[in-house]
């Protein structure tokens, strides 16, 4: 049976509890078996909290990103439910690859998903320069993808997913490929952007670093067939910002968390050996 580790202990954290946000989505036990027998998750009980950022860390191939097909349907579970509190939300996805239109501009690319919903251009121009705001690309509505950096087409991917108002935003690994400095920028941006948006995100990455500056919570997930091994709640303030990378708390989580990684993976976290 799966073991949830939990961070910081039930009345051990230096600060007080903070109230726990309604379930919005459950995994009750689910198994993920595919048609090649591949069995990518086994018994997964995972919560999705309404309004929190949680982020889903794990090894390659441990199931992440079939947690998030699950969550929209995309893919049924062959064991196990998922109860939802509520209808099942609108979504918005950010990929690891921006995947735009190369001949399109970035108001037209952002207009995409609308534009599928049979929104027309002109009415959804309000949403559209919203988004655009929000990643602080407005200067930019004209311009065509070629003529951006990886971070800004990353911020166009980004407005194309909030452009819906999404109740759920699920980001797979959306910075794996961008550059440290790119990545910590954009890390520090999703933080501002996340504390004025109304949604629930579940990201998924495989950075110790980027899950603990970002989430309010860690669901770390056990290799092949994926499950929950370990649950961490990051104590932070309510806005993220450079100065939290600093601090203490930060140093420390990142260490638990990197513990309940090489846990999940059978390996003696580096912490151990060194002792
Ligand atoms: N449609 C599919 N058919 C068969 N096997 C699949 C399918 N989708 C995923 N898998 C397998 O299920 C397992 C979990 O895949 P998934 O992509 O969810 O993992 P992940 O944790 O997101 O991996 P990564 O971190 O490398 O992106 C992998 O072994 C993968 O090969």
């Amino acid at each position: 049976m799966t073991k949830i580790v939990t961070f910081p202990s039930p009345g051990g954290g230096a600060s007080p509890a903070k109230a726990r946000p309604p379930a919005l989505a459950t995994f009750r036990k689910v198994d993920k078996i595919f048609k090649n027998q591949v069995m990518a998750l086994s018994g997964l009980d995972l919560e999705i909290r309404t309004g929190e950022f949680l982020s889903l860390l794990g090894p390659s191939g441990c199931g992440k990103s079939t947690v998030l097909r699950l969550l929209t349907g995309l893919a049924e579970p062959s064991r196990g439910e998922i109860v939802w509190s509520c209808e099942r939300p609108q979504f918005g996805f950010v990929f690891q690859e921006p995947t735009l239109m190369p001949w399109s501009d970035v108001f037209t690319n952002v207009w995409l998903p609308l534009r599928l919903a049979g929104v027309s251009k002109e009415k959804a121009r309000p949403q559209i320069e919203e988004a655009l705001t929000q990643v602080g690309l407005s200067a930019f509505a004209k311009a065509y993808p070629r003529q951006l950096s990886g971070g800004m087409k990353m911020r166009v991917s980004i407005a194309r997913a909030l452009v819906t108002r999404p109740q759920v935003l699920l980001m797979d690994e959306p910075f794996a490929a961008l550059d440290e400095i790119t990545r910590l920028k954009l890390n520090d941006d999703l933080a501002e952007l996340q504390s004025s948006l109304n949604a629930t995100v579940v990201f998924v990455t495989h950075s110790v670093f980027e899950s603990v500056y970002l989430a309010d919570r860690i669901v770390v997930m056990a290799a092949r067939p994926g499950r929950a091994f370990a649950e961490i709640s990051v104590e932070a303030p309510p806005i993220r910002s450079e100065g939290f990378r600093m601090t203490a708390a930060y140093a420390e989580t990142c260490r638990r968390t990197s513990a309940a990684l090489h846990e999940s993976m059978g390996e003696t976290p580096a912490s151990e050996l060194s002792q």
